[in-house]
């Protein structure tokens, strides 16, 4: 049974082991596009703090989550009921809290609809250390992901901050804190289906349960198995759009838990500035002869304007804030 690579970030940090550590890192990517990530200073101290506060989150009555529902928010953020999230079609068996970059609402001009996913938060009331555990995770992990981005560049053979001018000024940091319920008679396994990540890059933190399976190069499912201390990365859009398809945003999918347990994880989604277009890297003659082109999925077009393909992933997996909020969006395009 295939696995997953294991990385070790302190390798990036020692010169000596850094340009090996650039060839593991190009070569998971390509291979898989996912790896696990060890050897990151993220504190074990606020991870266990992050897993107190987020099933803290999730225990709370229910009154309380419904009272910070997404359908509430034109930002796409706060609670999201089991079921009430759509993935190709289907219905999506987890509870979830949307927390992105705390910025107050933007002028919205005619030609960047995408800028109304900028505004405010919704945080639980009677929970406050919840919203400062997350605002510290979110920066905690910014900077991983910055650093680890540059990593990417240089595997590339691109400076290292050849990136930076599309997130440097506002970058998108999307958290996801999610419970997948066990498996019922009545419903289907589908935690969450089949899908790719928008951004550039994706860090996830997740518990014992397992359940997170990468689609391989040859269509069959590999286990993202849980090993603890490591968090999980896979690539986004944005880098497979960069690198014309050198490296590639890879399906994944999560089946629910076993009947009667529940599986947590916090996801990061570290993405480019709303209003940026995705660059195309000139990539040296060996990497540029192995890139494969973008992936043409005629149900997932993807656009080099990072708004509008993030607006695009927000209206189709939230089709009741869709219908609320941005009913006149979606009539200009059918129109
Ligand atoms: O919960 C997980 O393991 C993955 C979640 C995921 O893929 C997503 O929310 O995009
Ligand atoms: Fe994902």
């Amino acid at each position: 049974m295939a696995s997953l690579p294991i990385l070790d970030f302190s390798r990036f940090t020692a010169t000596a082991s850094r340009d090996d550590f650039l060839a593991d890192l190009r070569a998971a990517a390509r291979d898989y596009g996912f790896f696990y990530l060890k050897g990151h200073d993220v504190s074990p101290d606020l991870q266990r703090q992050l897993i107190a506060v987020s099933n803290a989150f999730f225990a709370l009555p229910e009154a309380d989550k419904l009272a910070i529902e997404m359908v509430n928010s034109p930002h796409f953020r706060g609670y999201t009921r089991a079921g009430r999230e759509i993935t190709r079609g289907q219905q999506d068996w987890r509870e979830q809290i949307d927390i992105g970059s705390e910025l107050p609402v933007a002028e919205v001009p005619a030609d960047a609809p995408w800028m109304r996913l900028q505004g405010p938060n919704l945080w639980p009331e009677h929970l406050p250390e919840f919203r400062t555990t997350l605002l510290q995770w979110q920066s905690e992990l910014t900077r991983v992901a910055i650093r680890l981005l540059r990593a990417f560049a240089l595997a590339l053979g691109q400076d290292a901050d050849v990136f930076a001018p599309i997130y440097r000024a506002i970058p998108s940091e999307h958290l996801k804190v999610i419970r997948y319920p066990g498996q019922t008679d009545d419903r289907s396994s589908q935690g969450v289906g089949a899908h790719k990540d928008s951004g550039f890059l994706t860090l996830l933190l997740q518990d014992a349960i397992g359940g997170l399976q990468v689609e391989a190069e040859d269509g069959t499912w590999i286990d993202a198995t849980p090993i603890e201390g490591t968090f999980i990365i896979n690539i986004g859009e944005i880098l497979e759009l960069a690198s014309n398809g050198y490296l590639r945003a890879t399906v994944h999918r999560v089946i629910s838990p076993p009947a009667g347990r529940d599986r947590l994880s916090i996801a990061y989604f570290f993405g480019a500035d709303l209003n940026a277009t995705v660059p195309l890297l000139n990539l040296a003659p060996d990497l540029a002869a192995q890139a494969k082109g973008p992936a043409s999925d005629p149900l997932n077009p993807l656009f080099r304007d990072v708004g509008e393909n993030a607006l695009k992933g927000r209206l189709r997996s939230h089709p009741d804030v869709a219908e609320r909020h941005y009913a006149e969006h979606l009539a200009k395009k059918v129109g």
